[in-house]
């Protein structure tokens, strides 16, 4: 029997949870739930965003279906106590360096996405992110020049055993697809950047099979509008990775499509599954939320930590046969409450 923390988070994060608890729930499987302040809730229940005990029930769980944190009424706190360091120190923790956000275009989605229909048609791809480096986890910091002008810096840092598993992460990834894989950094200007493609080109000898492309982070966030359909795999960094991910979740409908595996190996024992979406304080409260990527995100964490393939795609198929079946949450275009899109899975789950 597994071991499966339930981490809700803020806004919106509890109530998109709460359905893919709901669809984990139907399938019977014989798994143990066991919730976990974190984010905001935390702070505000226990004065730190990872206290302890969740940090600790993060290390118990065989896997971590987390939601969302952030909380507007915090941005003004100092940056070690805001929610979303409870993210940012539970993939640090649990050293989940891969991040997997794939973007498909499910049937009948294609009039939400913000591409024409025709562009919008063949995206089926996933982004392989680095997720405990970059400038996010670099030297930070706040002082004054020399004028007296206030300044600040985030160092942006890689060495070359942290660009080569990520990598290799790709590469896997590619290998198992369709063998296409870009890695975007932005090399014609960043040192780091330039270390990235070098060892991205070392690990490459290892893949002959593999078809890899370097691109730019500009050039790829065009091509990513122009012509989706010719991505397969991308490998990229941590900061590049997060922009583009939600860029990608437009493609093919909304950002409340778009689930996540955070993985600490590429046969991941360990990992971390969350929407790739935050709290959404602009709706949160008001059941209008589209659950679609946390439930999604329950498959991942089925597929990836729980080896448990046929469950996966029986809640990937609920969702498909969902959205087939016309149920929509507003970010859609339709008028389905988050209970009733959660309603409109489990109706299809077969
Ligand atoms: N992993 C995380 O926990 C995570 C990820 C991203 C942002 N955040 C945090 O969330 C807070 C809000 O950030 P933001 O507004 O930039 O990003 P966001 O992803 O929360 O929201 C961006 C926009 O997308 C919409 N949206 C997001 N998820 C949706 C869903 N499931 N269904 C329908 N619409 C959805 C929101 O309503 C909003 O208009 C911030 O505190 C931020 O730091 C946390
Ligand atoms: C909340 C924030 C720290 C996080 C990130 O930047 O990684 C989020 O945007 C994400 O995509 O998971
Ligand atoms: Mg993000």
């Amino acid at each position: 029997m597994a071991l499966i923390a339930i981490l809700a988070g803020d806004g919106i994060g509890p109530e998109v949870t709460t359905q893919a608890r709901r669809v984990l729930d139907a399938l019977g499987l014989d798994h143990q739930f066991e919730d976990g302040l974190v984010g905001g809730a935390a702070y505000r229940a226990l004065g730190h965003p990872l206290p302890p005990q969740t940090l600790e029930l993060a290390h118990r769980a065989d896997a971590i279906l987390f939601g969302a944190v952030g909380d507007p009424e915090m941005d003004g706190l100092e940056r070690t106590l805001r929610p979303e360091q409870a993210i940012l120190g539970l993939r640090k923790a649990l050293g989940l360096f891969a991040n997997l956000r794939p973007a498909t275009m499910f049937p009948g989605l294609e009039d939400a996405s913000a591409l024409r229909p025709e562009v919008a048609r063949s995206i089926d791809m996933v982004i392989v992110r680095e997720l405990t480096g970059d400038v996010y986890f670099g030297d930070k910091g706040r002082g004054h020049t020399k004028m007296g002008l206030r300044e600040g810096h985030d160092m942006m840092r890689y060495d070359e055993a942290e660009v080569a598993r990520i990598a290799r992460v790709g590469f896997e990834m590619a290998k198992r697809r369709k063998k296409i894989l870009t890695s975007v950094d932005k090399a014609n200007v960043l040192e780091t950047s330039q270390l990235w493609r070098e060892i991205v080109n070392e690990v490459a000898l290892d893949y002959p099979e593999v078809k890899l492309t370097h691109m730019y982070v500009d050039n790829a966030a065009m091509q990513l509008v122009r012509n989706p359909g010719a991505f397969d795999v991308v490998v990229t960094g941590n900061l590049f990775g997060d922009i583009l991910s939600d860029q990608a979740s437009m493609c093919v409908g909304s950002i409340g499509m778009l689930p996540s595996a955070s993985l600490n190996e590429w046969t991941g024992t360990c990992g971390l599954y969350e929407p790739i979406h935050g709290s959404a304080p602009d709706i949160a409260g008001q059941g209008k939320a589209n659950p679609c990527a946390a439930i999604l995100s329950a498959a991942m964490l089925l597929r990836h930590s729980l080896s448990d393939e046929a469950s996966a795609q029986r809640i990937e198929a609920a969702v498909i046969a969902a959205i087939g079946s016309g149920a929509r949450t507003p970010d859609l275009g339709g008028s389905h409450s988050t209970t009733a899109m959660g309603d409109a899975v489990l109706a299809a789950l077969q």
